[in-house]
């Protein structure tokens, strides 16, 4: 029988940690939990220090990059400072074989040979790890559909492939058997994200469920994210509201070249086709934060789900917004998009006290494009030709980054920077 080789399965994260006196540690990592500290399931982020048994070491997040902190609130490093000597150091986690599931659902590629013996394999694997583990799938055939989506058979425990993963203190709800997920790319999705600025316009064309989006927000990013498959959208929707950060994000169903066009459309333009116009209704308005934009009927126009190419008219944005409202329901998603005017009146009035986003058009300004659809995002970069209209672009000369992630399992081929 050939071995499995565990080292396959590794995953090297190089972070900063904060070498600290070690009476100090209950006040530092109180300090650092909102979204500072390591925060990985089963993962300490409170250490011994090798040097000195005096002093502990407080393992930073993925999202602080920098050694000198100045990725971190000013102000949470001037807290830091008034307590102790900022020491930081570099700290390598290697995450093996044993650690990685998404969620309760542990995801085996079981290769040909060992096939005939899937369900004891399976049944070991449930045994040894439950509760924390319920199902066990394995993945059947190469993903040939567009979605990325792989098929899955259930080997041991119960059929729910609906679940729930952590990264870098983000929540992400999903059903692995219907959108694209992949947990080991979790340091690729930190990585990229702390290319951004807080204020930079974001366009996620291929986001799937959010691990780039969601985080992007958090940072305080503009993000306008699109994906092909409903579902992914749905659960990307979802994220959002979970996360908190739906003010910052507009979510799209469509290919992404519509999209991509859609957003750069210019709102009035005489020769815009009726697959733009449904975009163009989704851009925030007058301040009005798009997600919380209300047509005349009352309704929500900000996610399509009602057809891939973005196609749409006022009786399908309707019909939109009711679904939206039994989808939430029923997946025990908080209500917020009830149509009752006083409540979203209120909530108008209390984004326009300051907690949304600025007011942000695409067609003048964007920061970035990200392009995750391996193998096949290059064909997509036809759309950027002559995209940009110069007249009311107030961006950079430089335009913008468009980001491909190509190559998500080599590392030197994770992305190009095309200025
Ligand atoms: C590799 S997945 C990446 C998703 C997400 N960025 C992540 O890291 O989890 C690629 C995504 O592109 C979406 N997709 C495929 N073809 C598309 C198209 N023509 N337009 C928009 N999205 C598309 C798929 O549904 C899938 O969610």
């Amino acid at each position: 029988m050939e071995k499995l080789d565990e080292s396959k399965f590794e995953q090297r994260l190089e972070l900063w940690a904060l070498r600290i006196p070690r009476e100090l540690a209950s006040a530092i990592t109180r300090l650092l939990r909102s979204g500072y500290l390591l925060d990985k399931p089963r993962v300490k982020p409170v250490v011994e220090d090798p040097e000195s048994d005096k002093n502990r070491l407080v393992v930073l997040s993925e999202r602080i990059q920098k050694p000198d902190l100045s990725d971190m609130p000013q102000q949470m490093h001037d807290s830091l400072k008034q307590l102790c000597n900022v020491d930081v150091v570099p700290y390598a986690l290697t995450l093996g074989y044993s650690y990685w599931s998404a969620g309760h659902v542990a995801h085996l590629n079981i290769s040909d040979d060992l096939l005939a013996y899937k369900y004891v394999i399976a049944k070991v694997i449930y045994d040894k790890n439950y509760p924390r583990i319920q199902t066990v799938v394995n993945k059947v055939g190469t993903i040939t559909n567009e979605y990325r989506v792989p098929e899955f058979e259930i080997l041991a425990g119960k059929n729910d492939m609906v679940t729930e993963v952590k990264q870098y203190g983000a929540t992400f709800r999903l059903d692995y058997g219907l959108v694209y997920w992949n947990s080991r790319l979790e340091h690729e999705h930190i990585r990229l994200v702390s290319l951004f600025k807080k204020g930079d316009v974001i366009c996620d064309m291929f986001a799937g469920i959010g691990p780039f989006s969601i985080p992007a927000a958090q940072k305080g990013c503009v993000v306008y994210a699109n994906d092909l498959n409903p579902d992914s959208v749905r659960y990307l929707r979802m994220n959002a509201k979970i996360n908190k950060v739906e003010d910052y994000i507009f979510t799209y169903n469509m290919d992404a070249r519509v999209f991509m066009q859609s957003l750069m459309s210019v709102t009035g333009s005489e020769t815009r086709s009726d697959c733009q116009v449904a975009a163009v209704e989704c851009y925030p308005k007058g301040g009005v934060p798009a997600n919380e934009y209300l047509s005349s009927n009352g309704n929500h126009n900000d996610v399509r789900e009602d057809g891939q190419n973005g196609a749409n008219d006022s009786s399908v944005a309707s019909t939109t917004a009711k679904k939206r409202q039994q989808t939430s329901k029923e997946e025990g998603e908080p209500d917020c998009q009830d149509g009752d005017a006083s409540q979203t009146k209120k909530r108008n009035n209390k984004r326009v006290r300051g907690s949304g986003p600025p007011p942000t058009k695409p067609w003048e300004h964007i920061d970035h494009v990200l392009m995750n659809l391996p193998a096949s995002a290059l064909e997509f970069l036809v759309v950027f030709d002559g995209l940009v209209q110069k007249k009311q672009w107030t961006g950079s000369l430089l335009g913008y980054t468009v980001i491909v992630s190509s190559d998500q399992l080599n590392p030197r081929n994770q992305y190009y920077l095309i200025n």
